[in-house]
């Protein structure tokens, strides 16, 4: 008599049929978001400071290296430019990008954008704990390990550290961030310690 194939434990028990095909529906909006066509060509417009911070970026997503970045600048100075056209050209050859905001209208800020608190489970109030209650079976976890970039525009530094202990657990690595690369971009100029006056955009290496 043969084994049954549960007893191999490959699927968890508590999966059911609802929840396969919530991950799919989820997986699927996610792989379907649209690459507009101005913002694969925002490379072509690029200033300096942007294809410097686009171009060390890339190199890390596509060689599979784990890192986290910054990126500084007051107002106005580019930085939503740069993570659409990041977005863009991770989603145009047909890997997840996960774009986030912490509040306001996400979509018309960043492309496929979803308020972090719904996505990640990020407490509001950090005070009390920083613990994500996200199940590692969870669609969060597939569109997590799949994703090549995570972008967080406007992230509070309190609740960087609930991203990262929420990724290390749900990808089972000790890396920071869990191994992914992930780009910041909010006002650090209060927190950073490197921090030197400068109007332009800057891009700074966490890990
Ligand atoms: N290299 C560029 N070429 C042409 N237009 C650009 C370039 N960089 C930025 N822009 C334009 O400048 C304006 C401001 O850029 P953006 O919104 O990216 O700035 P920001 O730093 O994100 O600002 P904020 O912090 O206020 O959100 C936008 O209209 C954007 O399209």
């Amino acid at each position: 008599m043969g084994k049954s194939i549960a007893s191999f434990g490959l699927v968890p028990n508590d999966l059911s049929f609802f929840d396969v095909e919530n991950q799919t529906r989820e997986l699927l909006a996610e792989r379907s978001i649209t690459v507009h066509e101005k913002d694969l060509n925002a490379i072509t417009l690029f200033n300096e400071k942007q294809r410097h911070a686009f171009e060390v970026i890339s190199h890390l997503i596509y060689e599979n290296k784990n890192r986290a970045f910054f990126v500084d600048g007051l107002g106005g100075t580019g930085k939503s430019f740069l993570y659409r056209a990041l977005l863009a050209d991770v989603r145009s050859k047909w890997y997840l990008a996960l774009a986030m905001i912490t509040s306001g209208i996400a979509t018309s800020i960043l492309p496929g954008g979803r308020i972090v608190h719904s996505r990640f489970k990020i407490p509001i109030d950090l005070s009390e704990s920083r613990e994500c209650k996200v199940s590692k079976q969870s669609n969060l976890t597939v569109m997590i390990g799949e994703s090549k970039l995570i972008i967080w525009n406007e992230a509070p530094m309190s609740a960087i550290e609930a991203l990262n202990d929420l990724l290390q657990v749900l990808m089972n690595s000790s890396k920071i961030f869990g191994g992914k690369v992930v780009v910041f971009g909010g006002d650090f100029r209060q927190t950073l310690p490197l921090f030197v006056e400068e109007s332009n955009l800057r891009l700074l290496m966490l890990a």
